[in-house]
């Protein structure tokens, strides 16, 4: 762990010039918006990076359901040599051979200082963590990970100088917190040890900015939708699991109630949205932390979209009363008015976009499956 001492002798001089040129830069009205909106063909599916030298980029707990297709979008985007997925898991041998992989477990603070330094990261995605569910199921563990793991990756990206973005979520709200919409700014009482980890993280990273100088970006996601990789145990995960079951047997128990509500987004347009606000200059970025939002359903809801492509579809309900709680608790909508006027976050993909391209996808994962 860094010694109090050392991290502020080392960030002292940053902070001040950072924070300071932050500061001014934040209350400068600004002439033209155009600096702060990533243009809508940006050559996120390009192979070259028009700056002079892209950034050196570390994923941490980069094997869970989102990180394998951020390190796919900035390879593109950095090269792939740029760009060090890592976990404390084994890679499939295509995610090995795909791109360089790393060891590293978040709690070993010596070890990831040993990474930024051998490597020069010079940008750092933390998405080491355990989320909602079983963050409930092993609260220690969670409390470990979320909150330990976290400190680990602020001193020593603080340490670093390195651009840090940490996920927050829709979990970082509670009951107490309005619920539709949800704005950036309001009461956060979470109710579940990844929620509090997350309002912990939020505040961190804050405080972090503001006392050294490090350059923190987070936003909350909604519940995340992908079709090639499977969620890692929240209460949201019913949204993805639905699409396997529509596409293998046309019917899904789920296990939140039918008029549940809750934000969600497909995979494609949270990643773009994490290396958009990574791009976006400082000055742009009133605030560290920014809602995101593209759509919200209810389980019933999704089931009638699916209908329309698979008619027969039936979907059945028996409730996980911890998981319902945990859905009760947060909001159905967010407010991310402000992304939208900062940094010009706008969605791509809205209901009957994700469930097309969700089952077209199973659709020919399921041909191909069959063909073998
Ligand atoms: N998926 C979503 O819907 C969603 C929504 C909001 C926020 N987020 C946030 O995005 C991030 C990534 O989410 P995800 O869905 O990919 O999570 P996931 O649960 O699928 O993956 C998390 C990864 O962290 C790794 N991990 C666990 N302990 C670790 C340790 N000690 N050191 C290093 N890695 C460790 C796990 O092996 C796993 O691969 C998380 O911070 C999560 O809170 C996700
Ligand atoms: C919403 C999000 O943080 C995660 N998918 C969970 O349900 O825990």
């Amino acid at each position: 762990m860094l010694a109090p001492g050392m991290l502020k002798q080392v960030v002292s001089v940053t902070a001040q010039s950072k924070a300071s040129s932050c500061f001014k830069l934040l209350s400068l009205p600004l002439l033209s918006p155009s600096p702060c909106r990533i243009p809508a063909d940006a050559s996120f599916h390009s192979t070259s990076f028009s700056e002079a030298e892209p950034p050196r980029v570390l994923i941490t707990g980069g094997l869970g359901q989102l990180g394998i297709g951020l390190a796919n979008l900035l390879r593109k985007r950095f090269g792939k040599d740029n760009v060090i997925l890592s976990d404390i898991k084994k890679p499939s041998d295509h995610v090995f051979h795909s791109g360089p992989f790393v060891y590293a477990d978040v709690l070993d603070y010596k070890s990831l200082r040993e990474l930024v330094v051998n490597h020069r990261i010079s940008w750092l995605f933390h998405y080491g963590a355990l989320l909602s569910a079983v963050g409930e199921a092993n609260v220690s563990l969670a409390r470990d990970v979320n909150i330990t793991g976290l400190h680990n990756i602020l001193d020593v990206a603080a340490e670093h100088n390195v651009r840090l973005f940490v996920p927050s979520t829709i979990g970082a709200f509670g009951p107490t917190s309005p619920r539709n919409p949800a704005p950036d700014l309001c009461i956060q009482r979470p109710r579940t040890i990844y929620g509090v980890s997350k309002v912990h993280a939020e505040l961190m990273g804050e405080y972090y900015y503001y006392r050294y100088g490090l350059d923190f970006r987070c936003l909350r996601y909604p519940g995340i939708i992908s079709a090639d990789s499977q969620p890692g145990g929240g209460t949201t995960d019913y949204a993805v699991e639905i699409f396997h079951a529509a596409a293998k047997n046309g019917t899904f128990e789920c296990n939140l109630k039918a008029s549940t509500r809750l934000p969600m987004m497909y995979i494609s347009d949270c990643l773009r949205a994490t290396l958009e606000v990574m791009e976006v200059p400082a000055e742009c970025l009133s605030m560290r932390t920014y809602n995101i939002s593209a759509m919200s359903f209810t389980p019933e809801e999704l089931a009638q979209a699916l209908r329309k492509h698979v008619p027969d579809f039936q979907i059945t309900y028996r409730v996980d009363p911890l998981r319902q709680a945990i859905a009760e608790s947060w909001p159905m909508n967010l407010d991310d008015s402000n992304a939208r006027k900062d940094w010009g976050w706008k969605q791509d993909f809205d209901l009957p976009e994700l469930v097309a391209t969700m089952l077209n996808f199973h659709g020919a994962s399921t041909r191909i499956a069959q063909a073998n």
